[in-house]
Protein backbone atom coordinates (compact mmCIF):
# COMPACT_ATOMS: atom_id res chain seq x y z
CA UNK A 1 0.00 0.00 0.00
CA UNK A 2 3.08 2.49 0.94
CA UNK A 3 4.22 1.63 -2.26
CA UNK A 4 0.80 2.42 -3.87
CA UNK A 5 0.54 5.45 -2.34
CA UNK A 6 4.14 6.58 -3.63
CA UNK A 7 2.66 5.23 -7.66
CA UNK A 8 0.22 7.56 -6.81
CA UNK A 9 1.70 10.64 -5.94
CA UNK A 10 4.20 9.85 -9.34
CA UNK A 11 1.07 9.69 -11.40
CA UNK A 12 -0.18 12.95 -10.77
CA UNK A 13 2.89 14.27 -10.92
CA UNK A 14 3.25 12.86 -14.71
CA UNK A 15 -0.06 13.81 -15.40
CA UNK A 16 1.09 17.19 -14.21
CA UNK A 17 3.85 17.31 -16.81
CA UNK A 18 1.84 15.27 -19.67
CA UNK A 19 -1.18 18.65 -18.45
CA UNK A 20 2.40 21.43 -19.34
CA UNK A 21 3.10 19.51 -22.77
CA UNK A 22 -0.22 19.91 -23.70
CA UNK A 23 -0.12 23.50 -23.36
CA UNK A 24 3.20 24.04 -24.98
CA UNK A 25 2.00 21.74 -27.91
CA UNK A 26 -1.58 23.76 -28.51
CA UNK A 27 0.06 26.90 -28.03
CA UNK A 28 2.66 26.09 -31.03
CA UNK A 29 -0.42 24.31 -32.86
CA UNK A 30 -2.18 27.86 -32.47
CA UNK A 31 0.53 29.73 -33.58
CA UNK A 32 1.59 27.50 -37.01
CA UNK A 33 -2.69 27.91 -37.47
CA UNK A 34 -2.82 31.55 -37.09
CA UNK A 35 0.17 31.17 -40.22
CA UNK A 36 -2.07 29.65 -42.45
CA UNK A 37 -5.04 31.41 -41.52
CA UNK A 38 -3.21 34.70 -41.71
CA UNK A 39 -3.07 33.55 -45.53
CA UNK A 40 -6.34 33.08 -45.87
CA UNK A 41 -7.32 36.43 -44.19
CA UNK A 42 -4.77 38.74 -46.77
CA UNK A 43 -5.94 37.03 -49.16
CA UNK A 44 -9.63 36.78 -48.70
CA UNK A 45 -11.51 35.67 -51.88
CA UNK A 46 -8.08 35.30 -53.96
CA UNK A 47 -6.79 32.72 -51.99
CA UNK A 48 -7.91 29.83 -54.21
CA UNK A 49 -5.60 30.82 -57.18
CA UNK A 50 -2.40 32.09 -57.17
CA UNK A 51 -1.75 32.46 -61.31
CA UNK A 52 -4.68 34.44 -61.66
CA UNK A 53 -4.63 36.66 -58.75
CA UNK A 54 -0.69 37.36 -57.78
CA UNK A 55 -0.33 40.50 -59.68
CA UNK A 56 -3.61 42.23 -58.05
CA UNK A 57 -2.23 40.82 -54.68
CA UNK A 58 1.24 41.96 -55.27
CA UNK A 59 -0.04 45.75 -56.31
CA UNK A 60 -0.77 46.73 -52.79
CA UNK A 61 2.17 48.16 -50.58
CA UNK A 62 0.36 46.17 -47.60
CA UNK A 63 0.05 43.02 -49.55
CA UNK A 64 4.17 43.20 -50.46
CA UNK A 65 5.10 43.81 -46.64
CA UNK A 66 2.79 40.87 -45.55
CA UNK A 67 4.14 38.92 -47.69
CA UNK A 68 7.67 39.59 -46.88
CA UNK A 69 6.97 39.19 -42.72
CA UNK A 70 5.30 36.04 -43.70
CA UNK A 71 8.39 34.66 -45.48
CA UNK A 72 11.31 35.75 -42.90
CA UNK A 73 9.90 35.91 -39.54
CA UNK A 74 6.66 34.29 -39.30
CA UNK A 75 7.81 31.79 -41.43
CA UNK A 76 11.36 31.21 -38.97
CA UNK A 77 9.19 30.78 -35.46
CA UNK A 78 6.72 27.83 -37.79
CA UNK A 79 9.95 26.43 -38.77
CA UNK A 80 11.07 26.69 -35.16
CA UNK A 81 7.90 25.25 -33.45
CA UNK A 82 7.73 22.55 -36.06
CA UNK A 83 11.27 21.18 -35.74
CA UNK A 84 11.13 21.30 -31.69
CA UNK A 85 10.08 18.20 -30.24
CA UNK A 86 8.12 19.21 -26.61
CA UNK A 87 7.41 16.05 -25.79
CA UNK A 88 11.00 14.64 -25.56
CA UNK A 89 11.73 16.14 -22.78
CA UNK A 90 8.96 15.67 -20.79
CA UNK A 91 9.11 11.92 -21.34
CA UNK A 92 12.58 12.21 -20.52
CA UNK A 93 11.52 14.20 -17.05
CA UNK A 94 8.59 11.44 -16.86
CA UNK A 95 11.62 8.90 -16.93
CA UNK A 96 13.48 10.36 -14.61
CA UNK A 97 11.20 10.95 -11.61
CA UNK A 98 10.34 6.95 -12.34
CA UNK A 99 13.23 5.55 -11.92
CA UNK A 100 14.16 7.64 -8.64
CA UNK A 101 11.46 5.35 -6.62
CA UNK A 102 10.04 2.23 -8.07
CA UNK A 103 11.77 1.53 -11.39
CA UNK A 104 9.21 1.42 -14.52
CA UNK A 105 6.00 -0.60 -13.92
CA UNK A 106 6.16 -3.46 -16.39
CA UNK A 107 3.28 -6.56 -17.53
CA UNK A 108 4.35 -8.69 -14.97
CA UNK A 109 3.08 -6.36 -12.68
CA UNK A 110 -0.37 -5.56 -14.26
CA UNK A 111 -0.64 -9.51 -14.26
CA UNK A 112 0.00 -9.13 -10.58
CA UNK A 113 -2.78 -6.27 -10.40
CA UNK A 114 -5.63 -8.55 -12.33
CA UNK A 115 -5.10 -11.62 -10.47
CA UNK A 116 -5.55 -9.33 -7.33
CA UNK A 117 -8.94 -8.34 -8.91
CA UNK A 118 -9.85 -11.79 -9.44
CA UNK A 119 -8.19 -13.51 -6.01
CA UNK A 120 -10.94 -10.88 -4.43
CA UNK A 121 -13.71 -11.70 -6.53
CA UNK A 122 -13.24 -15.27 -5.88
CA UNK A 123 -12.56 -15.51 -2.06
CA UNK A 124 -15.13 -12.94 -1.07
CA UNK A 125 -17.89 -14.19 -3.82
CA UNK A 126 -18.15 -10.98 -5.94
CA UNK A 127 -19.80 -11.23 -9.04
CA UNK A 128 -17.78 -9.29 -11.64
CA UNK A 129 -20.83 -6.69 -12.23
CA UNK A 130 -20.11 -5.26 -8.86
CA UNK A 131 -16.20 -5.24 -8.83
CA UNK A 132 -16.74 -3.39 -12.17
CA UNK A 133 -19.18 -0.85 -11.01
CA UNK A 134 -16.09 0.41 -8.51
CA UNK A 135 -18.69 0.26 -5.42
CA UNK A 136 -17.74 -2.80 -2.57
CA UNK A 137 -20.48 -3.21 -0.11
CA UNK A 138 -18.77 -3.01 3.39
CA UNK A 139 -16.65 -0.13 2.22
CA UNK A 140 -17.19 3.56 1.63
CA UNK A 141 -14.38 3.94 -1.00
CA UNK A 142 -15.79 4.21 -4.57
CA UNK A 143 -13.55 4.06 -7.52
CA UNK A 144 -14.47 4.79 -11.16
CA UNK A 145 -16.92 2.09 -12.86
CA UNK A 146 -14.25 -0.29 -14.96
CA UNK A 147 -14.80 0.07 -19.47
CA UNK A 148 -15.16 -2.56 -21.41
CA UNK A 149 -11.31 -2.31 -22.41
CA UNK A 150 -10.34 -2.81 -18.66
CA UNK A 151 -12.93 -5.86 -18.57
CA UNK A 152 -11.38 -7.17 -21.68
CA UNK A 153 -8.20 -7.21 -20.24
CA UNK A 154 -9.24 -9.21 -17.30
CA UNK A 155 -10.42 -11.15 -19.15
CA UNK A 156 -7.46 -11.56 -21.49
CA UNK A 157 -5.12 -12.47 -18.53
CA UNK A 158 -7.85 -14.90 -17.31
CA UNK A 159 -7.96 -16.83 -20.04
CA UNK A 160 -4.21 -16.87 -20.36
CA UNK A 161 -3.65 -18.26 -17.12
CA UNK A 162 -6.35 -20.86 -18.46
CA UNK A 163 -8.49 -19.59 -15.87
CA UNK A 164 -12.05 -19.77 -18.56
CA UNK A 165 -14.85 -19.67 -15.95
CA UNK A 166 -13.09 -16.67 -14.90
CA UNK A 167 -12.44 -15.08 -18.70
CA UNK A 168 -15.63 -16.08 -19.85
CA UNK A 169 -17.51 -14.01 -17.14
CA UNK A 170 -15.14 -10.79 -17.85
CA UNK A 171 -15.13 -11.25 -21.90
CA UNK A 172 -19.25 -11.35 -21.42
CA UNK A 173 -19.23 -8.00 -19.49
CA UNK A 174 -16.45 -6.60 -21.48
CA UNK A 175 -18.97 -7.77 -24.56
CA UNK A 176 -22.23 -6.36 -22.81
CA UNK A 177 -20.29 -2.66 -21.97
CA UNK A 178 -18.44 -2.19 -25.37
CA UNK A 179 -22.18 -2.45 -26.64
CA UNK A 180 -23.74 0.20 -24.04
CA UNK A 181 -20.87 2.64 -24.93
CA UNK A 182 -21.04 2.73 -28.64
CA UNK A 183 -24.96 3.08 -27.72
CA UNK A 184 -24.36 6.04 -25.77
CA UNK A 185 -21.05 6.97 -27.75
CA UNK A 186 -18.46 7.22 -25.27
CA UNK A 187 -16.17 4.73 -26.86
CA UNK A 188 -12.94 6.22 -26.22
CA UNK A 189 -10.15 5.63 -28.49
CA UNK A 190 -9.75 1.93 -27.53
CA UNK A 191 -7.10 -0.65 -29.63
CA UNK A 192 -9.04 -3.22 -29.16
CA UNK A 193 -13.18 -4.17 -31.19
CA UNK A 194 -16.07 -5.97 -30.36
CA UNK A 195 -14.11 -9.06 -32.60
CA UNK A 196 -11.26 -8.83 -30.40
CA UNK A 197 -13.78 -9.51 -27.05
CA UNK A 198 -15.10 -12.23 -29.27
CA UNK A 199 -12.37 -13.72 -30.21
CA UNK A 200 -11.11 -14.49 -26.45
CA UNK A 201 -14.98 -15.38 -25.78
CA UNK A 202 -15.52 -17.50 -27.91
CA UNK A 203 -12.03 -18.81 -26.97
CA UNK A 204 -12.54 -19.82 -23.69
CA UNK A 205 -16.05 -20.65 -24.10
CA UNK A 206 -14.61 -23.82 -26.51
CA UNK A 207 -12.43 -24.41 -23.62
CA UNK A 208 -15.13 -24.94 -20.81
CA UNK A 209 -17.01 -27.30 -23.63
CA UNK A 210 -19.58 -25.01 -24.62
CA UNK A 211 -18.92 -25.75 -28.50
CA UNK A 212 -22.32 -24.61 -29.80
CA UNK A 213 -22.12 -21.15 -28.32
CA UNK A 214 -18.63 -21.16 -29.43
CA UNK A 215 -19.75 -21.46 -33.01
CA UNK A 216 -22.26 -19.54 -32.24
CA UNK A 217 -20.03 -16.36 -31.38
CA UNK A 218 -17.40 -17.56 -33.98
CA UNK A 219 -20.36 -16.77 -36.85
CA UNK A 220 -21.20 -13.16 -34.98
CA UNK A 221 -17.28 -12.38 -35.43
CA UNK A 222 -17.62 -13.68 -39.52
CA UNK A 223 -20.42 -11.06 -39.69
CA UNK A 224 -18.48 -8.53 -38.54
CA UNK A 225 -15.14 -8.93 -40.20
CA UNK A 226 -15.68 -12.12 -42.71
CA UNK A 227 -11.56 -11.82 -42.97
CA UNK A 228 -10.82 -12.11 -39.34
CA UNK A 229 -7.69 -14.69 -38.46
CA UNK A 230 -8.55 -18.19 -37.98
CA UNK A 231 -11.84 -17.38 -38.09
CA UNK A 232 -13.19 -19.66 -40.93
CA UNK A 233 -11.22 -22.57 -39.47
CA UNK A 234 -12.41 -22.58 -36.26
CA UNK A 235 -16.22 -22.53 -37.77
CA UNK A 236 -15.20 -25.59 -39.64
CA UNK A 237 -13.60 -27.27 -36.50
CA UNK A 238 -16.96 -26.57 -34.37
CA UNK A 239 -19.01 -27.76 -36.74
CA UNK A 240 -16.99 -31.35 -36.62
CA UNK A 241 -17.21 -31.42 -33.30
CA UNK A 242 -20.59 -31.26 -33.12
CA UNK A 243 -21.16 -33.09 -35.91
CA UNK A 244 -19.33 -36.02 -34.60
CA UNK A 245 -20.46 -35.52 -30.83
CA UNK A 246 -23.24 -33.60 -29.68
CA UNK A 247 -23.57 -30.61 -27.61
CA UNK A 248 -25.36 -32.29 -24.63
CA UNK A 249 -22.13 -34.43 -24.60
CA UNK A 250 -20.28 -31.65 -23.95
CA UNK A 251 -22.50 -29.61 -21.81
CA UNK A 252 -22.03 -32.32 -19.19
CA UNK A 253 -18.19 -31.55 -19.35
CA UNK A 254 -18.80 -28.09 -18.74
CA UNK A 255 -21.11 -28.73 -15.70
CA UNK A 256 -17.86 -30.76 -14.28
CA UNK A 257 -15.32 -27.73 -15.03
CA UNK A 258 -18.04 -25.36 -13.57
CA UNK A 259 -18.32 -27.56 -10.36
CA UNK A 260 -14.85 -28.21 -9.79
CA UNK A 261 -14.29 -23.62 -9.79
CA UNK A 262 -17.71 -23.45 -8.10
CA UNK A 263 -16.53 -25.58 -5.31
CA UNK A 264 -13.21 -23.93 -4.26
CA UNK A 265 -14.95 -20.62 -3.85
CA UNK A 266 -17.59 -22.09 -1.38
CA UNK A 267 -14.28 -24.19 0.79
CA UNK A 268 -13.90 -23.78 3.95
CA UNK A 269 -10.68 -21.46 3.70
CA UNK A 270 -12.85 -18.32 1.34
CA UNK A 271 -15.85 -18.65 3.87
CA UNK A 272 -14.02 -18.19 6.83
CA UNK A 273 -12.62 -15.03 4.83
CA UNK A 274 -16.12 -14.31 3.86
CA UNK A 275 -16.66 -14.60 7.96
CA UNK A 276 -19.31 -17.57 7.57
CA UNK A 277 -17.66 -19.54 9.53
CA UNK A 278 -19.84 -21.38 12.22
CA UNK A 279 -17.30 -22.05 15.95
CA UNK A 280 -18.38 -25.29 17.33
CA UNK A 281 -21.05 -24.62 19.59
CA UNK A 282 -18.99 -26.42 22.86
CA UNK A 283 -16.22 -24.92 22.30
CA UNK A 284 -18.29 -21.35 21.88
CA UNK A 285 -19.92 -21.94 25.14
CA UNK A 286 -16.41 -21.90 27.34
CA UNK A 287 -14.65 -18.78 25.92
CA UNK A 288 -14.59 -15.80 28.08
CA UNK A 289 -12.02 -12.62 28.82
CA UNK A 290 -10.05 -12.58 31.69
CA UNK A 291 -7.32 -10.16 32.90
CA UNK A 292 -3.84 -11.45 33.71
CA UNK A 293 -0.72 -9.70 36.08
CA UNK A 294 0.99 -13.01 36.25
CA UNK A 295 2.18 -11.83 39.56
CA UNK A 296 4.16 -9.53 38.07
CA UNK A 297 4.64 -5.98 39.64
CA UNK A 298 5.01 -4.32 36.23
CA UNK A 299 1.34 -5.38 35.00
CA UNK A 300 -0.35 -4.91 38.73
CA UNK A 301 -1.59 -1.56 37.73
CA UNK A 302 -2.39 -2.30 34.02
CA UNK A 303 -2.93 -6.14 34.06
CA UNK A 304 -3.02 -7.50 30.02
CA UNK A 305 -6.57 -8.07 28.41
CA UNK A 306 -7.06 -11.30 27.50
CA UNK A 307 -9.81 -13.30 25.09
CA UNK A 308 -10.37 -16.57 24.63
CA UNK A 309 -10.71 -16.55 20.65
CA UNK A 310 -10.50 -20.98 20.95
CA UNK A 311 -10.25 -24.04 22.76
CA UNK A 312 -7.64 -26.65 22.33
CA UNK A 313 -5.92 -25.27 20.54
CA UNK A 314 -5.82 -22.71 22.74
CA UNK A 315 -5.95 -19.43 20.77
CA UNK A 316 -5.90 -15.90 22.59
CA UNK A 317 -6.63 -12.41 21.18
CA UNK A 318 -4.81 -9.82 23.74
CA UNK A 319 -5.61 -6.96 23.69
CA UNK A 320 -4.09 -2.78 23.67
CA UNK A 321 -0.45 -4.03 23.40
CA UNK A 322 1.10 -1.12 22.16
CA UNK A 323 0.13 2.83 21.75
CA UNK A 324 -0.62 4.14 18.61
CA UNK A 325 2.48 6.22 18.45
CA UNK A 326 4.71 2.86 18.95
CA UNK A 327 3.05 1.13 15.87
CA UNK A 328 3.60 4.55 13.92
CA UNK A 329 6.94 4.28 14.84
CA UNK A 330 7.62 0.35 13.88
CA UNK A 331 5.62 1.31 10.27
CA UNK A 332 7.85 4.08 9.84
CA UNK A 333 11.17 2.18 10.40
CA UNK A 334 9.74 -0.78 8.64
CA UNK A 335 8.70 1.04 5.75
CA UNK A 336 12.44 2.01 4.48
CA UNK A 337 13.33 -2.29 4.79
CA UNK A 338 10.36 -3.52 3.21
CA UNK A 339 10.83 -5.73 0.63
CA UNK A 340 8.23 -7.90 -1.60
CA UNK A 341 8.27 -11.29 0.49
CA UNK A 342 9.65 -14.48 -1.33
CA UNK A 343 10.09 -17.75 -1.20
CA UNK A 344 12.26 -20.09 -2.71
CA UNK A 345 11.94 -21.20 -6.08
CA UNK A 346 11.15 -25.47 -6.20
CA UNK A 347 13.74 -27.40 -7.15
CA UNK A 348 16.52 -24.29 -7.19
CA UNK A 349 18.46 -22.59 -4.56
CA UNK A 350 17.03 -19.17 -6.15
CA UNK A 351 14.22 -17.17 -4.43
CA UNK A 352 11.12 -15.70 -6.19
CA UNK A 353 8.18 -13.26 -5.59
CA UNK A 354 5.78 -15.86 -3.84
CA UNK A 355 2.64 -16.42 -5.28
CA UNK A 356 0.80 -18.04 -1.93
CA UNK A 357 2.52 -15.19 0.25
CA UNK A 358 1.63 -11.57 -1.88
CA UNK A 359 2.95 -8.43 1.14
CA UNK A 360 5.94 -6.78 1.86
CA UNK A 361 8.33 -7.82 4.76
CA UNK A 362 11.39 -6.98 6.88
CA UNK A 363 12.70 -8.12 9.81
CA UNK A 364 13.67 -5.21 12.30
CA UNK A 365 16.84 -5.71 15.25
CA UNK A 366 17.01 -3.67 18.06
CA UNK A 367 19.96 -1.72 16.94
CA UNK A 368 17.17 0.04 13.99
CA UNK A 369 15.36 2.02 16.57
CA UNK A 370 14.97 1.78 20.50
CA UNK A 371 11.36 1.05 19.81
CA UNK A 372 12.04 -2.38 18.56
CA UNK A 373 13.27 -3.53 21.97
CA UNK A 374 10.20 -1.58 23.98
CA UNK A 375 8.19 -4.17 21.22
CA UNK A 376 10.16 -6.74 22.18
CA UNK A 377 10.04 -6.32 25.79
CA UNK A 378 6.34 -5.54 25.75
CA UNK A 379 5.84 -8.77 24.13
CA UNK A 380 7.70 -10.92 26.58
CA UNK A 381 5.71 -9.72 29.53
CA UNK A 382 2.45 -10.03 28.19
CA UNK A 383 2.73 -12.98 27.26
CA UNK A 384 5.17 -14.12 30.21
CA UNK A 385 7.45 -16.32 28.01
CA UNK A 386 11.27 -15.69 27.86
CA UNK A 387 12.17 -13.59 24.96
CA UNK A 388 16.11 -14.07 25.08
CA UNK A 389 15.79 -16.44 22.07
CA UNK A 390 13.40 -15.22 20.31
CA UNK A 391 13.43 -14.67 16.43
CA UNK A 392 13.69 -10.55 15.43
CA UNK A 393 10.32 -8.67 14.96
CA UNK A 394 9.05 -9.18 10.92
CA UNK A 395 7.03 -6.16 10.11
CA UNK A 396 4.28 -7.49 7.27
CA UNK A 397 2.86 -4.90 4.92
CA UNK A 398 -0.49 -6.27 2.87
CA UNK A 399 -1.41 -4.22 0.12
CA UNK A 400 -5.26 -4.58 -1.65
CA UNK A 401 -5.23 -8.19 -2.71
CA UNK A 402 -2.14 -8.98 -0.74
CA UNK A 403 -3.01 -12.43 1.21
CA UNK A 404 -0.72 -15.49 2.16
CA UNK A 405 -1.75 -19.12 2.44
CA UNK A 406 -2.66 -21.69 4.55
CA UNK A 407 0.44 -22.99 5.98
CA UNK A 408 2.00 -24.12 9.42
CA UNK A 409 4.39 -21.35 11.61
CA UNK A 410 6.41 -23.66 12.64
CA UNK A 411 8.98 -26.25 11.15
CA UNK A 412 8.62 -29.87 12.88
CA UNK A 413 6.17 -31.71 10.66
CA UNK A 414 7.11 -35.46 10.70
CA UNK A 415 8.46 -35.01 7.17
CA UNK A 416 11.17 -32.51 8.53
CA UNK A 417 12.05 -34.75 11.58
CA UNK A 418 12.49 -37.26 8.90
CA UNK A 419 14.36 -35.76 6.62
CA UNK A 420 16.61 -32.97 8.21
CA UNK A 421 16.92 -31.04 11.53
CA UNK A 422 16.52 -27.27 10.66
CA UNK A 423 15.27 -25.91 14.08
CA UNK A 424 18.71 -25.68 15.26
CA UNK A 425 20.08 -24.68 19.05
CA UNK A 426 16.94 -22.63 19.25
CA UNK A 427 14.12 -25.51 18.54
CA UNK A 428 11.31 -24.82 16.56
CA UNK A 429 8.73 -21.70 16.56
CA UNK A 430 6.79 -23.01 19.76
CA UNK A 431 4.47 -19.91 20.46
CA UNK A 432 3.27 -17.35 17.56
CA UNK A 433 2.23 -13.73 18.43
CA UNK A 434 0.50 -12.10 15.61
CA UNK A 435 0.34 -8.29 16.26
CA UNK A 436 -2.08 -6.09 13.90
CA UNK A 437 -0.99 -2.63 14.01
CA UNK A 438 -4.01 -1.48 11.58
CA UNK A 439 -7.55 -1.94 11.40
CA UNK A 440 -8.32 -3.17 8.05
CA UNK A 441 -11.24 -1.91 5.96
CA UNK A 442 -12.21 -5.02 4.55
CA UNK A 443 -10.68 -8.31 4.35
CA UNK A 444 -7.79 -9.20 6.12
CA UNK A 445 -8.85 -11.73 8.54
CA UNK A 446 -6.75 -14.46 10.01
CA UNK A 447 -8.31 -17.44 9.23
CA UNK A 448 -7.69 -21.39 11.03
CA UNK A 449 -9.11 -23.60 8.33
CA UNK A 450 -9.13 -26.55 10.38
CA UNK A 451 -10.94 -24.85 13.19
CA UNK A 452 -13.05 -22.98 11.84
CA UNK A 453 -12.10 -19.97 13.38
CA UNK A 454 -11.47 -15.88 12.22
CA UNK A 455 -10.37 -13.46 13.51
CA UNK A 456 -10.63 -9.73 12.54
CA UNK A 457 -7.38 -7.76 12.64
CA UNK A 458 -8.13 -4.72 15.44
CA UNK A 459 -4.93 -1.92 15.76
CA UNK A 460 -3.18 -2.48 18.60
CA UNK A 461 -4.51 -6.17 19.67
CA UNK A 462 -2.61 -9.78 19.05
CA UNK A 463 -3.73 -13.04 18.32
CA UNK A 464 -1.37 -15.73 20.58
CA UNK A 465 -1.14 -19.29 20.09
CA UNK A 466 1.30 -22.39 20.53
CA UNK A 467 2.12 -23.96 17.38
CA UNK A 468 3.67 -26.85 19.08
CA UNK A 469 2.18 -29.79 21.20
CA UNK A 470 3.52 -30.01 24.96
CA UNK A 471 5.61 -33.23 23.84
CA UNK A 472 6.93 -30.75 21.21
CA UNK A 473 5.69 -32.04 17.82
CA UNK A 474 3.84 -29.81 15.41
CA UNK A 475 -0.10 -28.94 16.66
CA UNK A 476 -1.38 -29.36 12.67
CA UNK A 477 -4.81 -27.73 14.51
CA UNK A 478 -2.74 -24.34 13.95
CA UNK A 479 -3.17 -23.84 10.10
CA UNK A 480 -3.57 -20.28 9.44
CA UNK A 481 -4.12 -18.30 6.62
CA UNK A 482 -4.13 -14.21 6.06
CA UNK A 483 -6.80 -13.65 3.55
CA UNK A 484 -6.31 -11.00 0.91
CA UNK A 485 -7.29 -7.18 2.29
CA UNK A 486 -10.20 -5.94 0.28
CA UNK A 487 -9.86 -2.59 1.04
CA UNK A 488 -7.17 -0.47 2.87
CA UNK A 489 -3.99 -1.58 3.74
CA UNK A 490 -3.18 -4.55 6.54
CA UNK A 491 0.22 -3.94 8.95
CA UNK A 492 1.30 -6.84 11.44
CA UNK A 493 4.27 -7.61 13.64
CA UNK A 494 5.12 -11.67 13.96
CA UNK A 495 7.11 -12.43 17.11
CA UNK A 496 8.15 -15.88 16.62
CA UNK A 497 8.96 -17.42 20.15
CA UNK A 498 11.52 -20.38 19.87
CA UNK A 499 11.45 -23.22 22.57
CA UNK A 500 15.11 -22.41 23.90
CA UNK A 501 14.44 -21.47 27.79
CA UNK A 502 10.92 -21.94 27.50
CA UNK A 503 11.41 -24.83 30.20
CA UNK A 504 10.36 -22.64 33.38
CA UNK A 505 7.57 -20.63 31.45
CA UNK A 506 6.28 -23.31 29.33
CA UNK A 507 7.51 -26.56 30.27
CA UNK A 508 7.29 -29.43 28.42
CA UNK A 509 5.90 -33.19 28.50
CA UNK A 510 5.77 -36.88 27.92
CA UNK A 511 2.16 -36.69 25.99
CA UNK A 512 1.05 -33.70 23.44
CA UNK A 513 -1.76 -32.69 25.89
CA UNK A 514 0.54 -33.03 29.31
CA UNK A 515 -1.02 -30.96 31.93
CA UNK A 516 1.36 -28.68 33.51
CA UNK A 517 1.65 -26.27 36.53
CA UNK A 518 -0.45 -23.08 35.87
CA UNK A 519 1.66 -20.53 34.12
CA UNK A 520 -1.51 -18.78 33.03
CA UNK A 521 -0.99 -20.28 29.39
CA UNK A 522 -1.93 -24.11 28.92
O1 LIG B 1 -1.53 -12.00 8.01
C1 LIG B 1 -2.00 -12.84 8.76
O2 LIG B 1 -3.12 -12.68 9.24
C2 LIG B 1 -1.25 -14.09 9.04
C3 LIG B 1 0.23 -13.90 8.92
C4 LIG B 1 0.98 -15.14 9.20
O3 LIG B 1 0.44 -16.16 9.42
C5 LIG B 1 2.47 -15.15 9.17
O4 LIG B 1 3.05 -14.11 8.85
O5 LIG B 1 3.05 -16.19 9.49
FE1 LIG C 1 1.78 -17.72 10.03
Amino acid sequence: MSNIQTLIAEEFQVVNILREIIKAERTKLDFIQEYVDEFSRVYGEHSGDVTINSEVIASHPLNAFRLVKHLSVDWDTVRRLMTTNLAIGGVQEIERLRSLSQGLLNEEDLKGAVEAIVRLQYTYDIDEEQVASGTLTGSTVTALELSSLECYLLGLHQAQLGFHDYAVRWLSLAWKLFDQEQRLDIQKSSPIGKVEILDWLQHSTFQRGNISYALELSQQIKKINPAFAHVDENIAYYQKLLNDTPQEIWAKMEDENGKISGEKSSGTYEALCRGEGKLDINVEKQLHCYTETYSKPWLLLQPVKIEMAYLNPDIFVVHDVLFPSQMEQVKSVAKRKLQRAMVVKPGTTENQAARIRISKNAFLNEDVHPVIAAVNNRIGLVTNLDMRIAEELQVANYGIGGHYDAHFDHFRTLYEINHKHIDGEWGDRMATFLLYMSDVEAGGATVFPRINLTLYPAKGSAAFWFNLHKDGLGDERTLHAGCPVLVGSKWISNKWIREKWQDVTRPCGLQPDSPEWDNGWP
